[in-house]
């Protein structure tokens, strides 16, 4: 828009330059030169490269120059049905003042096109529930983006095109750029440039309401912006006409807002400091809470999954917890923990916990920490999937990428597949082939609640009881299946036998009755039980913590 040709035209008079831009300049003229020899010399063949060739050297392969140019217009690829714009013209009229107008794009490389189209299309539902307008979207197949310009140096002034065609005041990457992408993406195309991790960072800042959600998104949103500091302080006054505040720069600009983002790197740091110790502070808060649980021997559920898979619809139909359920992505930021009963009336906990999404941005996960121990201290993984998503293998994926990068991936998982009511027949088969194990339920119309809330019950740990024996050296059997379940805790030999302190099940009290020191009547200690796949080494897992090294919260 009008403020976009403005900023087109003063870019070249954007301050001296300084060491820095020097230096950036630098880099980025090396990196144009090793890039476009590259792309001026790979060429594909039935999807496949064939290696770095060079112009000179193909002669004698079988593409003639027509086939080129084919291939070349081909390789910048429509992906149809993106476009949010409202029908109604009035209301696109006002909305314009309001929402961004954008254009999404992506590169892929070979073979995986169906991929880079979901990946578009999660992208355009996430702008959307950032507060956006898809207009258009547009894929190039490539090996790597452009070091320089992400998109090839041809296909950036395509997108130029399409911009203007359209009237688009906003270009988001599908995968993060680098500040200097960003910056000669911008020079070229002449209007905002963005990637997905601010739009998520953008979706997050706009969601998060707990004091704790909020601190935790400033600092990832922070962290994002450290690196990119220059180019996003040119830009973003640019683009805001040197207004302050947050709420009206739109996607990737809200949160920190314009003044903070002025801050010089030192303040940046030291309001980053400030915000990890609050979160670390108000971890405490939370450690206690789980403490208290954990004295309570009060079992806990997580549920985990894709943003989007119905988790908190799940956990609102299991307890009716009125939970905010919301057609939209990351509706859910802070982790809602309820209690519940088991039907045989052992008492656990259920803990809703925000979605994941594909290339979820480390700097949240990072800050999120805190939260998604939540997920991490629990013994029962609920991983929620959208069963009628189009590739329900890439959010199982993704969202085992994100357990393991916090330390969860030992516990014991059952996948539940949702949104049954809107998967048929042929589909559950593929699903089952997926997850053989998993429940299939409808949050919406209850289907498969009971034999999931079965399947939570069977795996939520029991109480064992800590007994002492003395095992006559003839029944070595008994010594045996003790080790063979991992219940002996301490062990020495004797004239009248094996002298044992053990974990045992209720049930298996009756078997050793005969053999307890004292009798059947000797006192026992409940524990609760170690977990069901312990981690690395013999440390239960449950002394574990994720606790960060105290000097990370303070530098
Ligand atoms: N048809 C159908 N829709 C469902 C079902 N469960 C949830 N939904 C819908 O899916 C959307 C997302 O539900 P949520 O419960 O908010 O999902 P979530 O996993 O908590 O999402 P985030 O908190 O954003 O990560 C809502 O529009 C729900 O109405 C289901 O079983 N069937
Ligand atoms: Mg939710």
């Amino acid at each position: 828009m009008h403020q976009d040709v403005e900023r087109g035209n003063t870019a070249n008079q954007d301050g001296a330059p300084d060491e820095a831009a020097k230096r950036d300049a630098v880099i980025d003229r090396v990196l144009s030169r090793g890039t476009s020899n590259r792309t001026a010399t790979t060429r594909f063949t039935d999807g496949r490269a064939t290696a770095l060739q060079d112009e000179s050297t193909v002669a004698d392969s079988d593409h003639d120059g027509l086939q080129l140019e084919r291939e070349e217009r081909r390789s910048l690829q429509h992906v149809d049905g993106l476009s949010t714009e409202l029908e109604d013209v009035s209301e696109v009229e006002y909305r314009q003042v309001r929402l961004e107008r954008a254009v999404l794009i992506g590169v892929y490389a070979a073979g995986t096109l169906a991929d880079a189209e979901n990946s578009l299309h999660e992208l355009a539902a996430l702008c959307e529930t950032a507060g956006a307008v898809v207009l258009d979207g547009v894929l190039q197949r490539r090996p790597h983006p452009d070091a320089t310009t992400y998109l090839g140096r041809g296909k950036v002034e395509e997108l130029a095109d399409i911009v203007r065609a359209v009237g688009a005041d906003t270009v988001v990457a599908d995968t993060e750029l680098a500040p200097s992408q960003r910056r000669a993406l911008e020079d070229r195309v002449k209007v905002k440039v963005i990637d997905r991790t601010a739009v998520i960072l953008d979706i997050f800042s706009q969601h998060a309401k707990s004091r704790e959600g909020k601190a935790q998104v400033e600092l990832a949103q922070l962290e994002y912006l450290l690196p990119r500091l220059r180019g996003w302080g040119q830009s973003m006054s640019r683009q805001a006409g040197g207004q302050v505040g947050s709420a009206g720069a739109g996607m990737g600009s809200r949160g920190p807002g314009e003044t903070k983002i002025e801050l010089d790197r030192r303040r940046i740091h030291t309001r980053m400091a400030k915000l990890r110790r609050q979160i670390a502070g108000m971890k405490t808060a939370r450690d206690t809470n789980r403490a208290q649980r954990g004295r309570n021997k009060v079992p806990a559920v997580a549920i985990a999954g894709y943003t989007n898979a119905g988790k908190s619809s799940l956990l609102n139909r299991i307890t009716k917890a009125g939970v905010l359920v919301e057609n939209q992505l990351f509706a859910t930021l802070d982790a809602t923990v309820r209690r519940a009963t088991t039907a045989d009336g052992r008492p656990h906990t259920i803990a809703d916990t925000v979605g994941f999404v594909r290339n979820l941005p480390h700097q949240l996960v990072e800050a999120f920490r805190s939260t998604l121990e939540e997920v991490a201290e629990s013994d029962v993984l609920v991983h929620v999937v959208d069963g009628s998503h189009p590739d329900p293998a890439a959010q199982i994926r993704t969202v085992r990428e994100v357990i393991t990068e916090i330390d969860a991936h030992e516990l014991p998982e059952l996948i539940v597949f949702n949104k049954a009511d809107l998967v048929d027949a042929p589909t559950r088969m593929v699903l089952r082939n997926l997850a053989p194990d998993a429940v299939f339920v409808s949050a919406r119309t209850g289907e498969g609640i009971d034999t999931l809330l079965e399947r939570i019950a069977q795996m939520l740990p029991v109480h064992e009881v800590e007994i002492e024996l003395v095992i006559p050296y003839h029944r070595g059997d008994l010594v045996s299946q003790l080790h063979g379940q991992g219940g002996v805790l301490r062990e020495h030999h004797d004239t009248d036998g094996t002298h044992l302190r053990a974990l045992v099940h209720p049930d298996q009290l009756g078997q050793f009755a005969e053999f307890r020191v004292g009798g059947a009547d000797a006192p026992e200690r409940k524990r609760p039980s170690v977990r069901h796949k312990p981690r690395s080494g013999s440390e239960p897992a449950a002394s574990r913590s994720l606790d960060l090294p105290k000097q990370n919260y303070d530098n």
